[in-house]
């Protein structure tokens, strides 16, 4: 049994029970949204016999982050990543993918899972490749079957399958600026160049959906023909994949396999709307868990910032999952410090969006800070904040002692010039003298 297929049956799982306390939804709404195809719990039975603690990813649930991690040839090793897993977790990333390519995958995500309370996503392609040497035109469909299985054994929540990037279509890449930027995209278009065969992952689907169901693997399908800049937005090559995943969901679902959706990428930010409406449409409603997007390429260095603003819009028009881009994005492997960079930008994009959605209670936290903010209860304002060391260290660096906690001001204004202090005043004016009569009509 899967998620999917159990709420199908009407049952209630332990997983929807746990999901159903931690969005404050009716656990019936859970299900109904479950059988749907509206929402996933990625869980792998393995996974969920451990540490994980589930929770869901779709358009009635509160709007999720995920922080990608995981080495490469170049640069960093097991420590180093378990790092980045505990200030991802810490942060507040809701899923984690494992994108090592380097030295040692199979010890670094072992060791991730067993000690991730978040679902796990890794993209099989790359340590398939690893294994067999390097050359992707070796790879036949057995080795990839092989590899997800391995994961799924392992305890992989959810795998990103590049399941939609088509022979036909690669010619619609060639007058692009910046050709296919997805990894596993680019290896599969690689390897039905050299065999001028169709896509193997395709052909593999549904022996792939016996796998996924069997450990409840959700499916991720990859956007391999995603725009890699803003000139390349919503071009015929990325919705030409588009529809591919849009029939993939399909047969995704009838095979009992809970199906989410990757999306760009690079996208303007007037083109945001009509991208998620787009595939939410395509694929029948079907979470979409979209990268960024970033809406300008100008900026490396900040591209947390260029795609939070993309990834904000995404959220408030119904991306349910929201894939962090970090500061060195472009530019180089992210450390520890761009991870938290990373995931507390996605924060901020991730509960704008469910403030701008009206979720439920989504705006509570707001409307409590902003009280101890105009309350001077400077405390109460450091511990209500998404990185609470960060906000205290920046008010102490003017005012450190102990007196200025309780001050009605701080360095920005100082006592004469802080307009909250004197609203305060101007109340207690109010109150004792009745100053103002304010008409009653
Ligand atoms: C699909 C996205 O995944 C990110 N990406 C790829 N590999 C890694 C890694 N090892 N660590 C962090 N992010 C990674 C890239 O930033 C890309 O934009
Ligand atoms: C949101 C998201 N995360 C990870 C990947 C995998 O990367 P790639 O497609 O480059 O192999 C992706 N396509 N989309
Ligand atoms: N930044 C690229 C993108 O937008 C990815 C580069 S690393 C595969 O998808
Ligand atoms: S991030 Fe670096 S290695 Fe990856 S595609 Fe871009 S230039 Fe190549
Ligand atoms: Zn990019």
């Amino acid at each position: 049994m899967t998620q999917l297929l159990s709420a199908r049956a009407g049952e209630i799982t332990s997983e929807m029970e746990s999901v159903a306390k931690r969005e404050d939804l009716p656990v019936e709404l859970i299900r109904d949204e479950v059988a749907a195809g509206r929402m996933v719990i990625p869980a792998n039975k393995v996974h969920a016999a451990g540490v994980l603690e589930p929770m869901a990813i779709g358009i009635a649930a509160k709007c999720k982050i995920n922080a990608n991690i995981g080495n490469s040839a170049v640069t960093s090793n097991v420590g180093e990543e378990l790092e980045k897993l505990h200030t991802a977790v810490h942060f507040g990333a809701d899923t984690v993918m494992d994108l090592s390519t380097g030295k040692d995958i199979d010890n670094i995500r072992r060791q991730i899972i067993e000690k991730s309370p978040v679902p796990i996503g890794t993209v099989p392609i790359y340590q398939m490749l690893e294994e067999l040497g390097g050359n992707i035109e070796d790879m036949n469909a057995q080795h990839f079957l092989d590899m997800v299985e391995h994961q799924a054994k392992q305890g992989v929540d959810y795998m990103t399958i590049h399941c939609g990037v088509k022979l036909e279509h690669l010619h619609l890449t060639v007058n692009r600026v910046t050709g296919i930027v997805s990894r596993g995209g680019s290896l599969i278009a690689k390897w039905m160049m050299a065999h001028n065969k169709q896509n193997p992952l395709l052909e593999a689907f549904d022996d792939l959906c016996d796998i996924m169901r069997e450990y409840d693997v959700t499916w991720s399908l990859g956007d391999g023909l995603r725009p890699g800049s803003i000139a390349d937005a919503s071009d015929d090559a990325q919705f030409a994949e588009l529809d591919v995943l849009g029939e993939c969901t399909k047969r995704g679902w009838e095979k009992g396999t809970q199906v989410m959706v990757e999306g760009p990428g690079h996208i303007p930010l007037d083109q945001i709307q009509m991208n998620i409406e787009r595939q939410i449409e395509v694929c029948h409603g079907a979470p979409f868990y979209v990268l960024g997007p970033l809406v300008t390429d100008i900026a490396p260095g900040y591209d947390h910032i260029t795609s939070c603003i993309g990834a904000a819009n995404a959220g408030m028009h119904g991306a349910a999952m929201l894939c962090y881009v970090t500061p060195k994005e472009h530019l180089g492997l992210p450390n520890e410090e761009d991870v938290k960079q990373g995931v507390i930008a996605y924060k901020i994009a991730a509960h704008t969006a469910d403030v701008a959605r009206k979720r439920k209670g989504a705006q509570d936290r707001d409307d409590a800070l902003s009280k101890a903010r105009f309350a001077f209860d400077w405390k109460e304002q450091f511990r209500l904040s998404l990185d609470p060391e960060t906000a205290q260290r920046y008010h102490d660096e003017t005012l450190p002692q102990d007196t200025f906690k309780s001050a009605h001001f701080c360095s920005m204004c100082g006592p004469k010039y802080c307009s909250m202090k004197i609203t305060e005043d101007i109340r207690q004016m109010a109150k004792e003298k009745k100053l103002v009569e304010l008409p009653t009509t």
